[in-house]
């Protein structure tokens, strides 16, 4: 008769002996590299204060917000109007309903880590849940800082537009107490953006924090590339690209000089045009990262803001979006290969939302790594929709199967709160259960050494090694 393991105890995702060593004996303790997140630099200098749980998990996690719709509830207790305590007893009937994903899991990992209590969330314990965790988070010493701190996190990188002031990773960079890193990184999409309706505004807001008055494309370039040295002397060494779709248009820079004279005279482009001016332009961004030695992020295959009604009434990122089925090898390569073929490309980190596209991407970064740095080339951690068991265990699996999974940079949360760093626990303990499997099965060696600093560098060692600081 099989005993059956207990609900997420120590051992939680950890089925065999190995695994249960390499994660107690060399995980667990790793510090965190986040390098890839959407938290508030002002709220961890202001150190925030919460008033209750339902501030903390609900106030701006989509990836709840979405369980609570497909559980019927109303959304006045999910962006709406409802008072905490409902929106949390509306939450408290959803998570049972939603065993299976991860949600579920992390919901009871940071009840267990944060605020001490074991039991399952569900409507009998929610009241006793709601006083206990509100207990704790009305506790002084209950702040974003002391979060970070307890978290054992390092660094935190989170991602900023190219017109943003940085004042808070300014403010903190010259706090001395306060020990974690909080760097920016690079994120233009809204410069890449040339058909989009804010694209003029977005303009206007970057004349302004440059002086530069962007009358043509050269000088929107100069404006770009003044943002990127503001950017580098605040800390950045890391920038951030969200490609719904992999464009390639081979161009000169006079087409895209006379694409961008059209677009400010807000003619219609083509698809053409447009994807010719946004190849152009990430080639030049990604020139100027090689030269700064900053990695360079992909992030392909959001479908985002699906939902016109609710996207009209929300706005972004509140759980209408979903991964899209365009193909992206063939211009992903040329794209890639255009700067490799200048000695140009930076150090790049390839995530794809689509799981269908793991092995594309896994063997893509095949095709460029070199220049004597280790792990050039990352395929980047189960992204979104993949950061569940499957989707890590999958990812993991395509880059050993086609690469080096001991160069892996790892982990993000990629989370807008606070409490998601239990999520680099819960990847740690899928890590350490896959090569534990391995040597149990005699596919890996019993060498204990080895794949314990094999996990400490994906844990951490690497990331830090691949970004700096
Ligand atoms: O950076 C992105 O594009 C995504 O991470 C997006 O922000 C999404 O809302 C998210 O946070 C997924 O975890």
């Amino acid at each position: 008769m099989m005993k059956m393991k207990n609900f997420m105890d120590e051992n939680f995702l950890l089925t065999n002996e190995t695994a249960v060593r390499l994660y107690h004996e060399y995980a667990k303790n790793m510090p965190i590299y986040d390098f890839h997140c959407h938290l508030s630099p002002k709220e961890i200098y202001e150190n925030k204060r919460f008033k209750n749980i339902t501030e903390i998990w609900l106030y701006g996690d989509h990836y709840k917000w979405r369980l609570m719709r497909a559980n019927g509830i109303e959304e006045k207790y999910i962006t709406g109007n409802a008072d905490d305590y409902d929106k949390f007893m509306a939450y408290a009937k959803t998570i049972p309903m939603a065993i299976g994903n991860p949600v579920y899991h992390w919901t009871h990992l940071e009840l267990q880590r944060y605020f001490g209590i074991y039991d399952l969330l569900n409507e009998e314990t929610a009241k006793s849940i709601w006083e206990r965790a509100n207990e704790v988070i009305n506790h002084d010493d209950f702040n974003v800082r002391n979060i970070i701190k307890k978290s054992n996190v390092k660094v935190i990188i989170t991602t900023d537009d190219p017109t943003d002031s940085l004042e808070y990773h300014i403010k903190l960079k010259e706090e001395k107490e306060f020990d974690v890193k909080v760097l920016p990184a690079f994120r233009p999409d809204k410069g890449l953006g040339i058909e989009k309706e804010d694209f003029i505004p977005w303009l206007k807001k970057l004349e302004k924090v440059t002086g530069i008055n962007i009358n043509n494309y050269d000088d929107f370039l100069q404006a770009l590339e003044e943002r990127i040295k503001f950017f580098h002397s605040v800390g950045c060494r890391i920038s951030d690209h969200a490609l719904d779709y992999v464009f390639y248009e081979k161009t000169s820079k006079q087409e895209v000089e006379k694409i961008f004279k059209k677009a400010l005279l807000r003619e219609h482009l083509t698809k053409e045009e447009i994807d010719s001016f946004k190849t152009y332009t990430l080639i030049f961004l990604g020139k100027k990262y090689a030269e700064l030695k900053w990695v360079m992020q992909l992030h392909i295959g959001a479908m985002r803001n699906n939902n016109t009604k609710m996207y009209k009434i929300l706005g972004p990122d509140t759980g209408y979006d979903s991964i899209s089925d365009f193909t992206i090898a063939y211009p992903l390569a040329k794209l890639l290969d255009s700067l490799d073929v200048e000695d140009a490309l930076p150090k790049t980190i390839l995530y794809t939302l689509n799981p269908a596209a793991n092995y594309v991407i896994a063997t893509m970064i095949g095709n460029f790594q070199g220049g004597g740095i280790i792990g050039k080339m990352q395929f980047g951690t189960a992204w979104w929709f993949n950061d569940n068991k499957d989707g890590m265990m999958e990812q993991m699996k395509a880059l050993a199967n086609t690469g080096l999974l001991s160069r892996f940079v790892g982990m993000v949360t990629d989370s807008r709160s606070f409490l998601s760093y239990a999520r680099h626990e819960y990847f740690r303990r899928i890590l350490c259960n896959l090569l534990g499997e391995w040597v149990e099965n005699g596919e890996a060696p019993n060498d204990i050494g080895l794949l314990g600093r094999i996990v400490q560098d994906i844990s951490f060692n690497n990331a830090k090694e691949y970004i700096g600081f």
